[in-house]
């Protein structure tokens, strides 16, 4: 537990900054949607951390999209790139889901193509990882990436991203996400969670509550990076 959200964005970047070093090839990172993540994304646009990744190695992926235009404040990938993206990552080492598709599931389609070629296979081996490391928040009914409570989704075992229809959840529109398989497919996924929001449904997942956020695993390491407002005491 960390003393607030900001520490806690500063310990995302230190792990993100080691997955980066321990891969001396071509190094990938799921990125997350949501308010979570801006003040680490804010971080690695800094100087102090822009000079310690090897940004022409690294590949930035991201973990669940809004159906909604590349350009829409409300698409996860455009949030990313406009915080830090844009100004640090070749452009070829950007891989949005592309909104222009058909549909949500065309569009999941074609991102799971380019996750296949990328890591050169059209099968998931747990023992080679695809991501380097997968960034998760948490939503307050304990959905996580856009798997929501409930859903088919949850169960599915072959395909690596579908499309869900959640216009009813905010932002109201349909979104396409990647599977627990695809997810679980990493050397580390870190889940980052702050803000007293988040505190009865933290409480609930770490208590092992069938919840998506308690479902997400990493075939290697899982872990939980939260402040003392939603861990429910004092920093
Ligand atoms: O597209 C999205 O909304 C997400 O990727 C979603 O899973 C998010 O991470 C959680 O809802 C937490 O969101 P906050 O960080 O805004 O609380």
């Amino acid at each position: 537990m960390l003393p607030d959200a900001q520490t806690v964005a500063a310990e995302a970047a230190a792990h993100l900054i080691a997955r980066i070093a321990g891969n001396q090839t071509r190094p990938a990172i799921c990125l997350t949607g949501g308010s979570g993540p801006k003040a680490l994304y804010a971080l690695l646009g800094n100087s102090g951390y822009r000079s310690r990744i090897a940004w022409d190695r690294v590949h930035w992926f991201i973990g669940d999209e809004r159906f909604v235009s590349a350009d829409d404040p409300r698409n996860n990938m455009a949030a990313a790139r406009e915080i830090f993206l844009d100004r640090c990552a070749p452009p070829d080492n950007i891989h949005p889901i592309p909104t222009d598709a058909r549909d949500p599931d065309a569009a999941a389609r074609l991102y799971e193509r380019d996750l296949q070629a990328f890591y050169g296979a059209r099968r998931l081996d747990a023992g080679r990882p695809l991501f380097d490391l997968v960034l998760m928040g948490l939503g307050p009914d304990g959905h996580t990436a856009s798997l929501f409570p409930g859903d088919t989704a949850l169960t599915e075992t072959e395909r690596w991203v579908i499309g869900v229809d959640h216009a009813h959840v905010e932002p109201f529109v349909p979104r396409v996400t990647l599977t627990l398989p695809a997810l679980a497919c990493s050397r580390e996924m870190l889940f980052l969670v702050s803000g007293e929001a988040k505190r009865d449904i933290l409480s609930k997942v770490m208590a092992g509550a069938d919840l998506p956020g308690t479902r997400a695993r990493s075939n290697g390491v899982t872990t939980w990076l939260t402040d003392a407002a939603a861990a429910g005491r004092t920093a």
